[in-house]
């Protein structure tokens, strides 16, 4: 599936309407696959509902995905079947310790028993969570529970990974480890969706980016592309999503401490 030109994820006049709020307004997308791509834009672009329209979880109001070449909602037991997702807000079974949870996700994905002690134990490994697999996950940290909500993600070795803001919460260890699994995943030629508006992060980690602002693309491409003549990342996107507002900050002017 490493081969350029090949599309990981096909989306087509993608739109998602909350009453009268546009979350998403006609999206075209062609995600390649092999690839470490960053879904990026601003608070309420609409990354959280593409990327649940993406995978299934959330009806689009109008318009078609295609993950590995099949339609997600014609055909969902084998998108789902090829895919894993670390969703926003993840819900876990709390009362299961880490390990079982490994174990029924890996038997619910028709995973041998074997395989699945096998893999778990990997993932727990390299995650650093060896230690804490037979707590409960409700104990869990906000760093741990993105940990095994990705190695739950990973247990079938899905073709694509979709990823809602993975590093929100984690601490730069954890953020190092979780990054080492999907360096070494991309590397095997799989392809990694992640959403997140820290510009810095995608640029360290992405290799193509998407540009979402106010439920519409503004850019796809090689980061460099997107980048263009832009110093970073980040003042690129500035200048494509606009950066109105930064002048407000002269109508704050009794902030600042001092007198009342
Ligand atoms: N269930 C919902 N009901 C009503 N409005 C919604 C719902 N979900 C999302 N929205 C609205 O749709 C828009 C896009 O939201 P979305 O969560 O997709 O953005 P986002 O890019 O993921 O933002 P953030 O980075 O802040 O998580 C926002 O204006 C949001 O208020």
């Amino acid at each position: 599936m490493t081969g350029s030109g090949v599309v990981a994820v096909r989306v087509r006049g993608l739109w998602k309407r909350f009453g009268e709020q546009v979350a998403v307004g006609g999206i075209d997308l062609d995600l390649p696959a092999g690839r470490f791509i960053g879904l990026v834009g601003p608070n309420g672009a609409g990354k959280t509902t593409t990327l649940s329209m993406v995978t299934g979880l959330l009806r689009p109001d109008q318009g078609t995905v295609e993950v590995a070449g099949h339609d997600v909602w014609r055909d969902p037991v084998e998108v789902k079947a090829r895919i894993g997702v670390l969703p926003e807000g993840l819900r876990l079974f709390e009362r299961l310790s880490g390990r079982e949870l490994l174990a029924y996700t890996g038997r619910l994905r028709g995973l041998p028993g074997a395989e699945v002690d096998k893999r778990a134990a990997q993932l727990l490994d390299v995650l650093d969570l060896a230690g804490a697999q037979h707590k409960l996950v409700v104990d869990y940290s906000t760093g741990m529970r993105k940990k095994i909500g990705l190695a739950a993600a990973l247990l079938h070795n899905p073709e694509v990974l979709f990823l809602d803001e993975p590093f929100e919460g984690v601490d730069p260890v954890s953020a190092q480890t979780i990054r080492g699994v999907l360096e070494r995943y991309t590397a095997s030629g799989a392809t990694v969706v992640f959403s997140s508006h820290v510009m810095e992060l995608v640029e360290s980690l992405c290799d193509w980016v998407a540009v979402l602002a106010a439920g519409r693309i503004r850019a796809t491409g090689t980061l460099a592309e997107v980048r263009g003549d832009a110093a970073t990342l980040q003042q690129s996107f500035l200048e494509l999503v606009g950066a109105g507002g930064r002048e407000a900050a002269h109508d704050l002017d009794w902030l600042g401490g001092g007198a009342r």
